[in-house]
């Protein structure tokens, strides 16, 4: 006989609230009930759904579909700054990163059915138990890290709060996961006999309720996908929320400085704090309130009210509430602050200042500090994550889809997990232990450490953090997490571990093997060829999964790795993470760095915010601290990180955000400067600046800006060059297509031509004509892949029309590097042009298809130049008609040229019928893959 576990959920903020032997009927639960009752039992479930979110359109398995999100009207005058809901970033695409979209995928699904029933093994019987994984894989002791502090996990937690939320199914009655239920929404985890939860509580399952049901971007719904409820974009959503209505109510309205709401306290008998703490679920309305997950069950000892936030998760530990409280705390004050020196500004200016800010010190932080010590260098060389040291980054990309994938949320990033220590324990100013240390259990949903100063509040948290070492990354969990996740007091919980696992398999992940080979491993064809992971790990994972290699889920795959060289994770999770970060770097418009035609930051802003850290922030924000290690992540016995006085590192220097800034005398650093020009013609005539300034105006518009400054001069080999002088952000200046063009086609890279073998030149303008027609935008990199304009050598010709030359008498060091080169171009036609008649080649003449076979139309649903590659997965067209779900055969072709994908010389990650295409640009020499169009044979009556 079973316990009923039951979980009582509505909309989509469940996740965090799941408890035991609490049967609840949402439907009859009047608005304004959900404060918890005396017994700390959750009186009700949350039944709202936010304004803002569209509503569920349709219903499948009885569980609200979402519907696939419209198009935004993106307003013609380019918008300037992250919207709240993250649409219209992306030019070419409006909805890349915005919230309420679907969770895109780096591998296509793996269902059972193919279209949505969790995956089974490879031998077609169930999968092990997540719990027996989870319970297998467990050391007997836990081990800290000589090295790292608990900021990393939770740092980790707060930042991947403002890039992913993914819902669970909802209906208007509730969904109950009690054991052996037979919901479809239900997924639930079962227990053994000789399970501690099972001799403990008798418990025979932990609920699991699956992810809500989503349609595809294409408003597809033949393969269940799932949603990101919130800005992909490192935003500051966790602040301000992913919708308008959300940030609305969480400003401060009785403002005129623009200041966000704090808490008003006490009600409760607190000692009322004297920094700011986050606002409280009675100063917002009950919408706001409930939004919140905030389970009363867990732990809510003197029935405080919850904290609200731009995050509905704001409460889930009181490490996490801290973070919250720090960024608040930096809005309010930089406004504060920007007001004194900015009187005329009014409140709205003031507001849309410090949320750049708040934005970019996230990206700072995270980027700077937090992920070099995650990823390691190898893995931030090669994602391309390191911050500038100087300069505008000119790496925006508008082909780079900024959207979290499913791999990344559901198993990559919950890496942090197996590094939540067991305990917390706050510490004073002077790093001494303060107040009694809280069982992680006890911090879940308890904000009441955080409400009153007693013991120091947020501040001796974050100190607490910041100081004590976090546990090892392996599979091994903290025994709160592990078996006490949410407990209601005096009870067993639930366990994340077992959780994760399961939810890659209700999300369709497949499996390790298969990620292995995306990030660059071997692809195992027996348990041995695991050799990232450690022998013993892989031997119960061996028996665990019964030697079939392909089974092997991806979270535990990925946590049984090795640490790569430097950092904390193992490869394939480091290819997930290093993936994610890229595409949130290189595809959003308003990256703190971007230079060109995004700009967000003067040069002398850009500036201070680099120099910010962490460190700096908790001195600032958290009131009494006065010494802080450099780098919080790591602990201050590591050498070069003792603790220094606050004083030491360098603050914001928010008077470069002081109106008439640009023009004071400081030209400097608030001036921006073309490339060096040669002041010659090509034929070593001598012209003069204007002359010069005239061609370059018609001829490379992208290099100069049309209200030049002031000029500067210098010689090289006797012969003058210029350079001019532009105000911040006038030089359009990228290597990459301006985000608001239409896309065309990109060439392939060529370099035909070498330094050395054209006596130091390095000439790429010929040869370009024979393809490119409507030539759009030219990129030039050298062959390692810097981009020309980053080398500081000087060009004669760099443009999409003229082509690219460097000669080798205007480099100050008398020679050029070597470049390639490559055009996005209107069509791109085979054989020289003739006066404008394309001589496309003729498409092939189909082969028939076999008798009783029939092919499927071609189909091209993705582009190359608009990601990492070319996707055309079958999932993709599951449930349309012509096509069916089991194809014997695929062909594809190049969607322009019709070339046989046989013919193109591209390398394919995936080909096959039951799979579909896959070529990756990095795979391919020339790093871009031809567009491909593919059909798909069928069996006459099949579907
Ligand atoms: C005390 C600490 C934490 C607790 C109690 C916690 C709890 C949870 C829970 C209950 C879920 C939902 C699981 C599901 O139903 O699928 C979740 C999701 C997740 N967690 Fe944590 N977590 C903690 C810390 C962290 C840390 C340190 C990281 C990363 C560094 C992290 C990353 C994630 C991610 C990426 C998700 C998926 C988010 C989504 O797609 O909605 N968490 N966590
Ligand atoms: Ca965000």
């Amino acid at each position: 006989q079973s316990t009923p576990a039951t979980i009582d959920l509505f909309g989509r903020f469940d996740r965090f609230n799941f408890f035991f032997e609490a049967v609840v009927n949402t439907t009859t639960v009047a608005p304004g009930t959900v404060e918890p009752t005396a017994e700390g039992r959750q009186s009700s479930g949350f039944p709202f759904v936010a304004p803002g979110f569209p509503q569920p359109s349709f219903v499948i398995d009885d569980v609200h579909f979402h519907s696939c999100p419209t198009t935004p009207a993106c307003p013609d005058s380019k918008t300037k700054f992250y919207q709240p809901d993250g649409t219209c970033n992306n030019l070419v695409n409006f909805l890349s990163g915005s919230a309420n979209t679907p969770l895109t995928r780096l591998l296509p699904p793996e269902y059972a059915d193919k279209k949505g029933s969790p995956r089974i093994s490879s031998g077609g019987g169930a999968l092990p138990s997540a719990r027996v994984i989870s319970t297998t894989m467990q050391d007997d002791v836990i081990q800290r890290s000589g090295k790292f502090t608990q900021e990393v996990p939770f740092w980790g937690q707060f930042i991947v709060h403002d890039m992913v939320s993914t819902p669970s199914s909802s209906r208007p009655s509730g969904v109950n996961c009690r054991c052996g239920s037979t919901d479809p929404a239900c997924f639930n985890i079962p227990i053994g006999f000789s399970d501690f939860q099972f001799i403990q509580e008798r418990k025979t399952c932990l609920p699991v309720v699956r992810s809500q049901p989503i349609q595809d971007l294409h408003c597809s719904s033949a393969v269940r996908q799932q949603l990101n409820e919130i800005t992909s974009f490192i935003d500051g959503s966790t602040l301000y929320g992913s919708d308008k209505s959300r940030l609305d109510e969480l400003k401060d309205s009785e403002s005129n400085i623009g200041s966000m709401k704090i808490g008003k306290l006490s009600p409760h008998g607190f000692v009322p704090s004297h920094s700011p703490i986050l606002p409280l679920g009675n100063q917002v309305s009950d919408a706001l309130h409930r939004s919140m997950a905030c389970p009363a069950a867990v732990h809510k000892p003197r029935n405080a009210p919850c904290f609200v936030a731009g995050d509905i998760r704001a409460n889930e530990n009181q490490v996490l509430s801290s973070h919250h409280t720090l960024f608040l705390r930096l809005h309010n004050n930089i406004v504060q602050d920007l007001s004194q020196k900015n009187r005329h500004w009014g409140a709205d200016k003031l507001f849309e200042t410090a949320r750049s800010i708040v934005a970019a010190l996230n990206q700072v932080v995270t980027y700077g500090q937090f992920l070099p010590v995650v990823l390691g260098p190898t893995y931030m060389k090669r994602f391309g994550l390191e911050l500038n040291k100087e300069g505008y980054y000119h790496g925006y990309d508008a082909s780079y889809d900024a959207t979290v994938a499913n791999s990344f949320a559901t198993a990559a990033f919950r890496f942090g997990h197996t590094l939540v220590p067991e305990t917390l324990t706050r510490y004073s100013p002077h790093w001494s232990p303060t107040g009694p240390s809280l069982k992680l259990r006890d911090s879940f949903f308890n904000n009441e450490p955080l409400l009153s100063t007693q013991f120091g509040g947020a501040n001796s948290v974050l100190r607490g953090t910041t100081q004590k070492s976090s546990l090892t990354f392996d599979t091994t969990f903290a025994a709160d997490m592990h078996n006490n996740l949410f407990a209601p007091p005096g009870r067993i919980g639930h366990d994340l571990l077992a959780i994760n696992i399961q939810r890659g398999r209700d999300h369709g992940l497949p499996g390790y093997n298969h990620f292995r080979v995306l990030a660059g491993l071997k692809k195992a064809r027996k348990f041995s060829d695991f050799v990232e992971i450690p022998f013993s790990r892989r031997n119960t994972l061996q028996k665990l999964y019964k030697n079939r290699v392909d089974d092997v889920d991806l979270y535990i795959g990925g946590l049984s790795e090795s640490s790569v060289s430097g950092g904390i994770v193992g490869p394939t999770m480091a290819y997930i993470i290093g993936h994610q970060f890229r595409a949130l770097k290189r595809g959003d418009r308003f990256w703190f760095e971007n230079g060109d035609a995004n700009t967000v930051f003067t040069p002398g802003q850009l500036k201070t915010l680099r120099k910010m850290s962490l460190s700096k922030l908790i001195c600032d924000q958290m009131g009494d601290t006065r010494t802080m290690s450099p780098n919080p992540f790591l602990q201050p016995t590591v050498a070069g990180n003792a603790r220094k006085p606050c004083t030491s590192f360098s603050s914001l220097d928010l008077n470069q955000w002081k109106d008439g800034r640009a023009n004071a005398l400081d030209k400097e650093t608030d001036t921006e400067f073309t490339p060096w020009f040669a002041l010659t013609t090509e034929g070593g005539k001598k012209i003069e600046a204007r002359e010069l300034l005239d061609f370059l105006l018609l001829n490379r518009p992208d290099d100069v800006c049309p209200r030049v400054l002031g000029s500067e001069k210098r010689s090289v080999f006797g012969k003058n060059q210029i350079r001019f002088k532009c105000s911040p952000g006038t030089i359009k200046g990228s290597p990459y297509p301006p985000a608001d063009v239409k896309m065309g086609v990109w060439t392939d890279w060529e370099d035909s031509s070498t330094p050395t073998s054209h006596n130091g030149d390095d000439d790429e303008s010929r040869g370009k004509s024979h393809k490119c027609k409507g030539p759009i935008a030219i990129q030039v990199q050298t062959t390692k892949g810097v981009p020309a304009r980053e080398t500081g050598e000087v060009f004669r010709k760099h443009s999409p029309f003229a082509g690219f030359l460097c000669r080798k008498q205007d480099q100050q060091d008398g020679r050029c590097l070597d470049y390639k080169v490559r055009y996005l171009c209107k069509e791109i036609v085979k054989g020289p042009i003739s006066d404008g008649n394309p001589t496309t080649a003729p498409p092939k003449t189909k082969p028939t298809a076999p008798s009783g076979f029939k092919w499927s139309p071609w189909v091209s649903f993705s582009n190359p130049a608009f990601g990492d590659g070319d996707r055309e997965f079958i999932y993709l067209v599951y449930g349309r008609t012509g096509f069916c779900a089991t194809p014997t055969k695929m062909e594809a072709r190049d969607v322009v040229t019709k070339q046989d994908s046989r013919l193109t010389g591209d390398t394919f990650q995936i080909f096959s019928p039951r799979q579909g295409l896959y070529c990756a640009n990095a795979a391919q020499s020339n790093f871009v893959c031809h567009d491909y169009e593919v059909r798909y044979l069928c069996k006459e009556d099949s579907k």
